[in-house]
């Protein structure tokens, strides 16, 4: 098939290479001129892994192209896929305004049917509001809308979207129904048809599920500070079990990232909108805001309250590892209150430095984990980086002043920090206190 895919963030190139790699041809189209031209030189925008791989082989392959140009993209198309930003506005609702510039270019453009799906996430009913633009601007019906909501997460990419677990397709006719399902059949994969609203609702739902998992773990592992219990154990106890599931349950810091926070706001507002108070996803949202903080309050602990000239070493500033991605990321709120107490932070990141230096005013950052914690006080662990993960602690306990540890990812084995004569605070879990 031939499809064009506007808007080359995230969601827009890894669907479209994607789409390409298993044998369709695909153009992608933005309207940020420089991004397009390092595009077509293989340069990617984003950090994501196995993405340039991907994307060169592809090129080589004449299967993926890169343009300014909608009009000529439109041209060849049989499906068209809308994969521009649905930022929050100030009241949380979806800003829907690139998706209906998108719309309006392809109504002056359209010539022959063509599919026309949305695949960013947008509020419920947006599908019908598009097709009435669409028809305006070209004057005819010959066309379907649908939708078909992204579920890949950043870092996996690539992984989430070769196997997929579903693909949701919403439509309102059979023979959009049919471009579909036959442009989904090479993942093999569960296809959940349903009408355009219910696709839309899904996402929302998917997403605001998530989040919950992720707020109520949270909020059990703050309970079990306070009883003396562990909340990775009862996150085990608890996943076995097939109708909670293992995934989403690992307590910390709270959610970060583009889409947990800006989609339970656009949920709530969905439901506000229709006159319906979604007090769960309210709270979940609550929970998560005051999440982040819990780990400056254990750093005080740590210090008696004095922080004024301590050096920290924050490691990880992304909202998540394998992403340069700082969106809502943690850091941005946690650094600047560790800075406004007098402390000296250094952090360090493996790929988000440079985005997180455009967030985080006076962020001093190093090349590299030694540099930033020789002759620290602490270390911060704020993601969960896999070398983090596979620090040697015992060599990282000579480089510090003092041995303290703060891990909002809840990293190390408790007992292996108490051998090694660590103070170690985490999440829902005791503090090993050697000092
Ligand atoms: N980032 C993620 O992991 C996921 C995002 N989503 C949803 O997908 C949508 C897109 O998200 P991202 O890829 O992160 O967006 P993004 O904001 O990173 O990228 C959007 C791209 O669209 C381009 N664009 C804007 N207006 C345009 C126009 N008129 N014509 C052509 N291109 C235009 C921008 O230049 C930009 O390159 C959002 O609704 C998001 O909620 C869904 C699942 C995962
Ligand atoms: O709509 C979207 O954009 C995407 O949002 C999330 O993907 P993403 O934000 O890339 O990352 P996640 O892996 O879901 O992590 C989100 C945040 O939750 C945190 N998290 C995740 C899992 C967990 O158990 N605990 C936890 O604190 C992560 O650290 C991160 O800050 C969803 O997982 C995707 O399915 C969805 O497509």
């Amino acid at each position: 098939m031939n499809i064009c895919v506007i808007g080359t963030g995230y969601v827009g190139l890894v669907s479209g290479v994607c789409f390409s790699d298993i044998g369709n041809k695909v153009t992608c189209v933005d309207i940020d001129e420089n991004k397009i031209s390092n595009l077509k030189k293989g340069i990617i925008p984003i950090y994501e892994p196995g993405l340039e791989e991907l994307v060169l082989k592809n090129i080589k392959e004449n299967r993926l192209s890169f343009t300014t140009q909608l009009d000529k993209a439109l041209d060849e198309a049989d499906v068209v896929l809308i994969a521009v930003g649905t930022p929050p506005k100030e009241n949380g609702e979806a800003d829907l305004r690139f998706v209906e510039a998108v719309a309006t270019s392809i109504g002056k453009n359209l010539n022959g049917y063509k599919v026309i799906v949305t695949k960013s996430t947008v509020p419920v009913g947006t599908g019908k509001w598009i097709k009435g633009i669409i028809e305006k601007e070209a004057g005819h019906s010959n066309f379907d809308v649908a939708s078909n909501p992204e579920f890949l997460r950043e870092g996996s990419a690539i992984y989430d979207t070769m196997n997929m677990e579903r693909a949701v397709i919403g439509v309102e006719s059979d023979k959009a129904k049919e471009v579909l399902t036959e442009l989904h059949k090479p993942f093999n994969t569960n296809i959940v048809v349903a009408d355009i609203e219910t696709a839309e609702m899904i996402k929302y739902a998917a997403n605001a599920f998530l989040a919950t998992k992720i707020s109520f773990i949270n909020e059990i592992a703050n309970i079990c500070e306070l009883v003396g219990a562990d909340v990775t154990k009862v996150a085990e106890g608890m996943g076995y079990d097939n109708r909670i599931g293992k995934a989403f349950l690992a307590a910390g810091i709270g959610y970060g990232g583009s889409c947990f926070p800006k989609d339970t706001n656009a949920l709530i507002n969905i439901a506000a909108n229709v006159g319906y108070n979604l007090r769960i996803v309210k709270d979940v949202e609550n929970v998560n805001a005051m999440q982040r903080f819990r780990v400056y309050d254990k750093v005080k602990e740590a210090f008696n309250g004095e922080l004024e000239g301590k050096k920290l070493a924050v490691l990880g500033l992304a909202f998540k590892p394998n992403t340069d991605d700082m969106r809502a990321a943690p850091s941005i709120d946690v650094i600047p209150k560790l800075l406004e107490d007098g402390a000296d932070v250094i952090a360090y990141d493996p790929v988000a430095m440079a985005n997180a230096k455009r967030e985080i005013a006076n962020l001093n950052t190093v090349n590299s984990y030694e540099e930033a914690v020789q002759g620290a006080d602490a270390v911060i662990v704020l993601t969960d980086w896999k070398e983090f993960k596979d620090l040697d602690l015992a060599d990282l306990k000579k480089k510090l002043k003092q041995p303290v540890l703060i891990d909002g990812r809840n990293m190390f084995d408790l007992n292996q920090m108490a051998d090694l004569g660590y103070y170690y605070a985490s999440i829902g879990r005791r503090t090993v206190n050697k000092l």
